[in-house]
């Protein structure tokens, strides 16, 4: 039997383990594993456990409101799929299965700036369904400048820029493995289809890859990057500017003066800083500074229905889903993308249901209690 006509697993932890035998370990380990000794990484998942939802009962929960609209893009059930680079080396239609999977359900896709397509493949094979474009700000402005409008002349409708990235976490078990799929080129097609990253070559990457790919190693990291710089941004696009990695409810106050639209509270999946704090203990802070000004997004952490209950409940306006959306591209291409939605879909719809909700956007504080 064909991996796609199997069975697909239900639960995370089998998934990921379909995931581990559909790759080779390096692969696997890249998706899999977190920065330094993986605390933040395993935080992210048990900061969910000292929530418990308290449900209420004989609500009439017949008919459920799962959807809600951030910034004009509307969201089935309150979650988008969250940018993930590299997605080549899981399966060889990477991000254009996800992007079609997304399509299907009419769940946003996020397309990465490290993708193995481009941002216009991964438009085409999204069609009619919905897109944000991931920004890593890159040192070299017109370069940043050019993948922004590229972006939004191929359909992307808001622009997360990425912040928690000024170097790249500290990952003893890809530095054991010596695995890096930037310096592989396997994220490296929007710049080589760039016409201003290809105009500072001295020869086309045809005839040197090796140096079309060290020159994007040298300007991908901008270190220098600040509150500043970032808000150049609001001066090249009209669409709607997120900011992707907000852990400090100081920082989040910032970015609502700085006049960003939206922020993703998330420790990038536990990859950058071990040792951080769990998206989830930060968003309650973060959500009292933001006061409702934009809408709060969370990521990190998020393997069921009931985890997006209960970010939603502590006030996270929509949740983004990572890593089990790319361990189902892995085990099972789009097929696989396909079914973990479906199954997010129903747990969320379940989930809502068994807490007493006949809509999402009734989660609450009184939602949930602190149970240690
Ligand atoms: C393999 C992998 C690659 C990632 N690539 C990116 C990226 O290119 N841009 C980005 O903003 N975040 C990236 N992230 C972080 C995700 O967007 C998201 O914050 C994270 O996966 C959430 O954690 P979770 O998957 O454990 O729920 C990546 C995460 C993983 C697992
Ligand atoms: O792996 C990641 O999380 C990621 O976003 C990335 C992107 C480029 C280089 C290294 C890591």
């Amino acid at each position: 039997m064909a991996v796609s006509e199997k069975m697909l697993p239900f639960s995370y932890s089998n998934l990921e383990k379909e995931a581990e035998l559909a790759l080779s370990k390096e692969p696997f380990t890249y998706v899999q594993s977190g920065a330094g000794a993986e605390i933040t990484l395993c935080e992210n998942e048990t900061a969910f456990n000292r929530w418990a939802i308290v449900p209420r009962v004989l609500k009439d929960v017949s008919s459920r409101v799962l959807s809600t609209d951030i910034l004009g893009t509307h969201l089935p059930a309150s979650f988008i799929l969250a940018p993930i680079g590299n997605q080549g080396i899981l399966h060889p239609e990477g991000e254009l299965a996800s992007a079609r999977a997304a399509a299907a359900f009419g769940v946003p896709f996020i397309a990465s700036t490290v993708s193995t397509f481009s941002l216009e493949e991964i438009a085409a094979a999204n069609g009619t369904g919905s897109r944000w474009f991931q920004l890593y700000w890159s040192s070299d402005f017109e370069v940043t400048a050019s993948l922004v409008h590229r972006a939004e002349k191929a359909g992307y409708t808001a622009i997360t820029v990425t912040v928690d990235m000024p170097v790249v976490g500290y990952r003893e078990r890809d530095l054991d493995h010596q695995y890096f799929p930037l310096a592989l080129g396997k994220g490296a097609a929007n710049f080589l289809q760039d016409p201003i990253f290809l105009s500072r070559l001295s020869k086309p990457p045809a005839e040197d890859m090796t140096g079309a790919l060290a020159h994007l190693q040298s300007l991908f990291f901008t270190p220098s990057l600040t509150w500043e710089k970032v808000k150049k941004l609001r001066e090249i696009t009209s669409l709607p500017i997120i900011i992707k990695g907000v852990l400090h409810e100081e920082d989040a106050r910032k970015a609502v003066d700085a006049g960003f639209d939206g922020i993703v509270v998330s420790n990038h999946g536990g990859r950058q800083l071990d040792g951080c704090i769990s998206s989830l203990d930060a968003l309650s802070p973060i959500v009292t500074a933001v006061a409702g000004k934009i809408p709060v997004m969370l990521d990190s952490g998020i393997r069921r229905g009931a985890d997006v209950v209960k970010a939603l409940a502590l006030g996270a306006d929509a949740v983004l889903l990572g890593r089990p959306y790319v361990y189902g591209l892995a085990v099972g291409g789009e097929n696989g993308v396909k079914h973990v939605i479906e199954q997010y879909i129903k747990d969320v719809d379940t989930a809502v249901a068994l807490t007493g909700l006949t809509a999402v956007s009734e989660a609450n504080r009184g939602t949930v209690r602190k149970v240690n």
